[in-house]
């Protein structure tokens, strides 16, 4: 259980192969971009191949699996493809999330407590070959105590609900749901990491709940390296993140 101030950030890299699958081109490659995202202070690098490959390709997954010096967390759905490709690489972490082909973005955590077996069996065979395994989930009690009956040492709890927030009581409200969701996780004696939507204007208010573990964000990262460079984008947020943190 992490009880300390200390927070690592995972760097996602999706939407730098966005940009290249909107031309289908070799650049921007997401490889360099971890690479940069590394010796600028990440301490993880994550990555969502999606069902429909509409940014990381394997084969971003198999180069990064060669050359990370930190590691690997892998976003998946829970498929029976995406299963046997997880068992081929064995990263470091894993990450199951919901997925739907239509979704903008990943708009809900994964509904744990209403397929417990499922996900209890995916958790068994994933950890099976060394993986950490993190369920993508929504802060909520429910699905909380849910995630730790499957087994699942980790949880990352969804944050585009607070990002979403337009008012300050919503917002104020969505912070207090992930505040909540990160205390009730810890009594659970789970690694509670948590993302999606921050950016540089709303992350340090969750940076400073204690007892994160790990933020992962990308989205914000890539459009603000587009003006700054991809190093200085990621060493911002990790100043900022950790800045936060100490002061909590
Ligand atoms: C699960 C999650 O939050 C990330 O993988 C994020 O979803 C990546 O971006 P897209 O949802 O746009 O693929
Ligand atoms: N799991 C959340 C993530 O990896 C990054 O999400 P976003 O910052 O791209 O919204």
């Amino acid at each position: 259980m992490t009880t300390s101030n200390r927070i690592l950030l995972g760097v996602n890299i999706d939407h730098v192969a966005t940009l290249r699958q909107a031309r289908g081109t070799r650049y921007p490659d997401p490889v360099k971009a971890a690479l940069d995202a590394e010796e600028a202070g990440a301490d993880g690098i994550t990555v969502h191949l999606r069902e429909d490959r509409r940014h990381i390709q394997e084969r971003d997954v198999l180069l990064l699996k060669d050359v990370l010096q930190t590691r690997m967390n892998f976003e998946m759905g829970v498929t029976e493809e995406m299963m046997a490709f997880a068992e081929r690489i064995r990263p470091a972490h894993i990450c199951l999330v919901p997925e739907t082909r239509q979704e903008l973005t990943t708009e809900g955590g994964l509904d744990v407590a209403g397929q417990e077996a499922r996900i209890k069996a995916a958790v068994e065979r994933l950890s099976k070959i060394g993986c950490e395994v993190s369920l993508f989930i929504d802060a909520d009690e429910r699905q909380i105590a849910a995630s730790k009956r499957v087994g699942a040492p980790a949880i990352e709890l969804h944050t585009g609900r607070y990002a979403d927030a337009e008012t300050p009581t919503d917002v104020a409200e969505e912070l207090k749901r992930v505040a909540d969701g990160v205390a009730f996780g810890m009594t659970q004696g789970l690694i509670v990491n948590a993302g999606h939507g921050l950016h540089y204007h709303n992350v340090e208010a969750v940076a400073a709940i204690k007892g994160i573990n790990e933020l992962n964000i990308g989205h914000a990262l890539v459009a603000h390296a587009l003006f700054v460079g991809f190093k200085s984008a990621v060493s911002e947020m990790k100043a900022l993140i950790l800045a936060a943190a100490a002061k909590a």
